[in-house]
């Protein structure tokens, strides 16, 4: 994306705004007006209120500048109402916008990005982007008018003292342009600082435990030091850039005031002018000197805001789950079959090559293999958290892929070694947003093994973050509860009781041939007992060679296999 698009974006965000901004530019043109008569009203209350000693006339033009300044304030709040309104839906919308985005993207985004870092680089772009709503950017319209009633003052008091004050435009010009090039690089920069930090920061605070049970606090902090020390010192050049560039504005405005005030006295020693046209010269200055230095100074601020835009939109694009809207069947269970598939997840190493496995309806499967020969990969593959490179998974004999994905998912119930718990009830978390009766949860909690801990403390238990209030074991309990509760008709349990005592897992073992009796389930462990449990086994040496057979066969013929059974 280039910075016209990112401009073209931004602006197309104040598109679902229009009545709010015309009143808004309405309140600044009716302002603008009342500022115009101003100076006009104190040369009045100079010239002839003080210089013409005439009180009456004095006191009518102070209680008349009085009001329009009221006036002014009160159109003023009226105006800031509607502004920050416009800035509160555009960072609601856009925040809406990426949440959702992010809910339906692919999971191998996750797999790059930490949660701190996603979060970080959302709320930036998005106050960014959202600043485009920022006083300066509405004034621009309104300080047309400004400028124009400006000079208009300024040539009728002095035609030549006006040249002077319109030759400050590009000596503006060239200054914003430099301070603007030199914000943008600042900002990449910053940008990816900060990103960098808050991946570090959520990476360190994410394995808390590590740094405590090994000792590595004061590695940590002297990488916290080194990183939080290169986005402290972005944001300091930033903000001394900010402080330059209005300094320089400044200096720019009293030198071009000091050569008004230098040649406007010896205009009015020579009779040319009168002490208050000077004065009302000065203020008709500023109404078109700060307005011109505001609309040049738009180009400064954008700079800041097109990194964010444009990274905001290549965010928004990035690929999201496929979900097939046009398909008109309902998925069923049945068979599901893994034919001829291959898959990497990097290019340059295959993790799984032309693999076939049969899970029959409601059959019980074991998978079996040495760490990283692809069991979660297959999982993985099945519950469509990836698509293979090649080859197809069928359900029911028809391609998964041609499934609505939800649907899909929704027959399929996973218990994984690492369970992800939300901070909230046990209740909660088994149901997970279903309506579900206090005695199926119940049932489901005396199945999985929970039932005396659930006695204890009860269903609205708060299991904290990510479960950190519960043990291991617990925590997989729950998480076998809620694969029991939603009625699935396929149960991935991926060493789901690694962590379950040995009597839970006994009674675990037990509901494969009876509550789960009509499922099919799929389990990935190494126990001899539930090996010899399930009708087949699939045996992976590695992705590419797979052998599937049942107990007895495999023990007798495959050495490999008896040396991975834990025997208990
Ligand atoms: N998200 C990923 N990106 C890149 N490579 C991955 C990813 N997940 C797994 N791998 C690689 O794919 C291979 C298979 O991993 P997988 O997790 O399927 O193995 P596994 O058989 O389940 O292992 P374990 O028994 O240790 O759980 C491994 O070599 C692993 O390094």
């Amino acid at each position: 994306m280039n910075d016209k698009e990112a401009v073209k974006k931004l602006l197309n965000l104040l598109k679902d705004y229009k009545k709010a901004i015309i009143s808004i530019i309405l309140c600044l043109l009716i302002s603008t007006i009342f500022n115009m008569c101003i100076p006009l009203l104190s040369k009045s209350i100079m010239d002839k209120g003080f210089i013409g000693r005439d009180q009456q006339l004095l006191v009518k033009l102070v209680v008349l500048s009085a009001t329009l300044y009221v006036a002014n304030l009160i159109i003023d709040v009226f105006k800031e109402k509607q502004r920050i309104s416009i800035a509160a839906k555009i960072e609601y919308m856009l925040s809406k916008q990426a949440f959702s985005h992010l809910l339906k993207m692919k999971i191998d985004y996750f797999g790059n990005f930490n949660y701190a870092e996603i979060l970080n680089s959302i709320n930036t772009d998005i106050s960014k982007m959202t600043s485009i709503t920022d006083k300066g950017m509405f004034f621009v319209v309104t300080q047309m008018f400004c400028i124009a009633g400006g000079i208009i003052g300024l040539f009728l008091i002095n035609f030549k003292m006006t040249l002077i004050v319109l030759l400050m435009i590009p000596v503006k010009y060239y200054s914003m342009k430099y301070f603007a090039k030199k914000r943008k690089t600042l900002m990449d920069v910053y940008i990816e600082k900060s990103r960098d930090y808050a991946k570090w920061f959520g990476d360190s605070i994410g394995g808390i435990r590590e740094v405590k049970l090994f000792g590595i606090y004061e590695n940590k902090y002297s990488e916290f030091k080194e990183k939080k020390k290169f986005v402290v010192s972005e944001e300091k050049e930033l903000n001394m850039l900010d402080q330059w560039n209005s300094t320089i504005d400044v200096l720019i405005i009293q030198f071009l005031t000091m050569i008004i005030y230098i040649i406007g006295a010896n205009m009015v020693f020579k009779f040319q002018l009168t002490v208050g046209s000077v004065f009302a010269f000065i203020t008709y200055s500023t109404y078109v000197t700060e307005p011109i230095s505001s609309i040049l100074n738009i180009g400064y601020l954008l700079s800041g805001v097109i990194p964010s835009t444009k990274r905001f939109y290549e965010f928004m694009i990035l690929e999201e789950e496929i979900e097939n809207i046009n398909v008109n069947d309902n998925p069923d269970s049945g068979d599901l079959v893994i034919q001829n598939v291959t898959f990497s997840y990097e290019k340059s190493k295959v993790v799984l090559d032309n693999i076939n496995i049969v899970f029959p309806e409601g059959s019980k499967t074991a998978l079996i293999g040495r760490n990283g020969c692809g069991k979660t990969t297959i999982i993985n593959l099945i519950n469509k958290m990836y698509e293979p490179n090649q080859g197809k998974i069928l359900l029911n004999g028809q391609d998964i892929s041609t499934y609505s994905l939800k649907k899909y998912r929704n027959l399929i119930a996973v218990v994984s070694q690492q369970v992800y718990l939300f901070n909230n009830t046990i209740r909660n978390n088994i149901a997970l947003y279903k309506r579900i009766t206090e005695a199926e949860i119940m049932r489901a909690v005396k199945d999985s093994g929970l039932e005396s801990f659930v006695k204890e403390v009860s269903l609205d238990y708060n299991v904290g973050e990510n479960g950190i209030l519960l043990s291991g074991g617990q925590k997989q309990k729950i998480a076998m509860a809620r694969a029991l509760i939603h009625n699935k008709p396929i149960i991935i349990l991926d060493e789901a009781t690694s962590n379950a005592d040995i009597f839970s897992e006994m009674q675990i073992n037990n509901l494969l041939y009876s509550g789960l009796k009509n499922r099919t389930v799929i389990l990935v462990t190494h126990k001899q007992d539930v090996l010899k449990k399930v009708e087949r086994i699939v045996f992976m040496q590695s992705g590419k060679d797979v052998e599937i057979g049942d107990y007895e066969s495999l023990y007798k013929n495959n050495k490999m296999f008896n040396s991975m059974i834990v025997k208990i």
